[in-house]
């Protein structure tokens, strides 16, 4: 099993400043200085640990490019590379859209390595250099939309290397699943009239973008049924996240029969994250690893590739993280989560009645996959 990972430095330098959290400080509000919630740290810490437990001598290591202003406007608008392009000739930067979405000078080349980092490990998986690969890229991408940055992201990362593959390789239909706690709007914009791009986002109900992701967001013309959303209520652990992958997801691709499945990996829905509140442990991301790479194996010779997104605990994402990368590489003697008893013996994180009413509105949509 050849496993790609990707991962550089400059991820570390895409500057999103003393945001305190999100809002600039302000000490008349009583806001003080404090780094961004989205910031070099836990993404740094990840990859240290994938070094530091021996993890990397078992991956292909990758190297990542810039996106093209070509690969990038098959996604994006001229308005909106414009506008990153601006920011990123101000002597102190500018904001990919939303005012959330900050970046530093020069940043625009840090965007374009990470969105030109899932081209290039998506396109080592489709030309079957590795059989699966992550890219553990920075700034993150899945709630971009064509005309706007918003929520940390620059670029839709994942999106822009789905449209490189096809230009590339002739790549029809392929499979998105985002299980970044927050709604994969972004990814879901691109692809809404796209019937060849299969779109599954397990997220947190409303937590963000606000009044995005609800059940019946399902696509649009001839993409009507290749956009589902499982909008699962706060405080849902790994009964609720298998249940709706059994359910929902792995139906789902079974009947779209993909020629590649690509993942949103965020790991904001971790049991100690800021930005969320549900329940998930390093085992649960492993199991939803191993279903998806059972899938994968299945029905297109293994080729999963995956983008990473959010995830904000400095301590617990490196765990959970590196569970995602053993289980790609087969790993079988894992690195022992010391977290997993303390964050997975809560209460409550078996499937619950009111998790199961969610999913239950979802089970039905799947039969308008053909
Ligand atoms: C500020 C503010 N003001 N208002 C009204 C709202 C709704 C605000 N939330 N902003 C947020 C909250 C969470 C994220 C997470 C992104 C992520 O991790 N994606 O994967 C981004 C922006
Ligand atoms: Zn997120």
């Amino acid at each position: 099993m050849a496993t790609g990972y990707l991962y550089h430095e400059l991820f570390g330098w895409h500057d999103t400043g003393t945001n305190a959290g999100l809002f600039p400080a302000d000490h008349r509000m009583g806001i003080q200085p404090f780094q961004h919630f989205e910031n070099a740290e836990t993404k740094r810490r990840m990859h240290e640990l994938v070094v530091v437990s021996g993890v990397i001598d078992r991956l292909t290591r990758l190297e990542p490019r810039k996106a093209t202003d070509e690969e990038i406007l098959a996604v994006h608008t001229p308005e909106h590379l414009a506008r990153i392009q601006a920011g990123s000739d101000q002597p102190k930067g500018g904001d990919s859209g939303d005012g959330l979405s900050p970046f530093g000078p020069g940043g625009i080349e840090i965007g374009r390595l990470a969105a030109g980092g899932m081209i290039e490990a998506t396109t080592a998986v489709v030309e079957g250099r590795v059989d699966n690969a992550y890219a553990l890229i920075r700034p993150p991408g899945h709630h971009a939309e064509p005309d706007l940055g918003r929520g940390f992201c620059m670029f839709a990362n994942l999106a822009i290397a789905a449209q490189a593959v096809r230009r590339t390789h002739g790549v029809e239909r392929i499979a998105v699943l985002d299980w970044d706690v927050h709604h994969g709007n972004g990814t879901q914009k691109v692809f809404w009239n796209d019937p060849h791009t299969l779109t599954i986002s397990l997220h947190q109900d409303r937590v963000f973008p606000p009044d995005s992701g609800l059940v019946d967001e399902r696509g649009e013309g001839a993409g009507f049924g290749y956009a589902l959303n499982v909008p699962l209520p706060p405080g849902t652990g790994r009964g609720g996240y298998l249940s709706a992958f059994d359910r929902v997801v792995a139906p789902a691709i079974e009947r779209f029969r993909p020629d590649l499945i690509l993942v949103a990996s965020g790991f904001d829905a971790n049991a100690a994250d800021p930005l969320s509140r549900q329940g998930l442990t390093s085992s649960t991301y492993r199991d939803l690893t191993q279903r998806l790479l059972d899938l994968a194996a299945t029905h297109c010779d293994g080729r999963l590739a995956m983008s990473h997104e959010g995830g904000y605990n400095p301590v617990y994402v490196p765990f959970c993280g590196l569970a995602v990368i053993e289980a790609l590489a087969g790993v079988t003697e894992p690195l022992t989560d010391p977290y997993e008893p303390i964050f997975g013996g809560m209460a409550g994180l078996e499937l619950q009645p009111h998790q199961t009413s969610v999913i239950d509105q979802v089970v039905p949509f799947l039969d308008d996959i053909h």
